[in-house]
């Protein structure tokens, strides 16, 4: 059984202008330019993404997008496809993360509808889940990922799932500064695993499974060590170059 994939991607959310992303891709090149483990990704805004294909393309640092539409064109104004992210030499989107599941109303059938779209397109899902603290103070943690993980997943077969990144972030610990304990995280992460072994054994035991929520420089070595946990998404801590770069070297 080859090694899981261990990721580390910084996901700037609504931040960062052009110019300033073509700052930070210079800056971080500088400080991970050979680092060969873990795999290193930016998942950006869709209109920094052409100016970090120019910056990154060829390097060590992958480009990802944070949605993309479930249609594959059309009369979908204001929404991007996945073809047109493709162009734009982004390898992985994130989906389903909490921001929009609660902002913007996003639902599991349609999160579902854009995990497919993106295996599709040869596009790697990063697929968000987690639990708000009210359901967590409930004891229905572990039920409401499990219901995520099983409909956003629904239908795929073993090598759509081979393809695919989870990532676990508690609602409670995203850009709150309270991360999980290493053991809870490590117990959801476990939890996640044995929900896609239900549907495939082998396609579970080599997904790369991230946590995200208030990941930092100073607590991402004691996740890693965690043997279900193969990486972070992390928010606020990717943002400054010099920082995240660090992150991936503590990783
Ligand atoms: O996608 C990233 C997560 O929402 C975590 O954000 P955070 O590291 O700022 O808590």
């Amino acid at each position: 059984m080859p090694e899981r994939r261990q990721i580390i991607a910084g996901n700037w959310k609504m931040h960062k202008t052009v110019a300033e992303a073509s700052y930070y891709a210079v800056e971080l090149l500088e400080r991970v330019g050979a680092v060969g483990s873990p795999e290193i990704v930016v998942c950006a805004p869709f209109t920094a993404l052409a100016a970090l294909k120019d910056e990154l393309e060829e390097s060590v640092v992958h480009l990802g997008a944070q949605n993309m539409s479930w249609a594959a064109e059309g009369a979908y104004t204001g929404e991007i496809s996945a073809r047109m992210l493709k162009e734009l030499a982004c390898t992985y989107v994130i989906l389903g993360h909490s921001e929009r599941r609660e902002l913007m109303h996003e639902t599991d059938e349609e999160i579902a509808r854009k995990v497919k779209a993106a295996l599709e397109a040869e596009l790697t899902p990063i697929l968000c889940v987690g639990e708000n603290l009210r359901q967590r103070e409930e004891g229905r943690a572990s039920d409401v990922v499990r219901g995520q993980v099983e409909q956003d997943l629904a239908g795929l077969g073993e090598e759509e799932l081979r393809r695919i990144v989870i990532a676990y972030e508690p609602i409670w610990a995203i850009g709150t500064g309270k991360t999980a304990s290493s053991q809870d995280a490590q117990e959801m992460c476990a939890d996640i695993r044995w929900t896609v072994a239900q549907m495939s054994g082998s396609a579970a035991s080599g997904m790369s499974i991230l946590y995200g929520g208030s990941v930092k420089p100073e607590n991402i070595a004691e996740l890693m060590r965690k043997p279900d946990i193969d990486g972070a998404l992390v928010g606020g801590a990717s943002l400054d170059p010099a920082g995240f770069a660090t992150l991936v070297e503590n990783a």
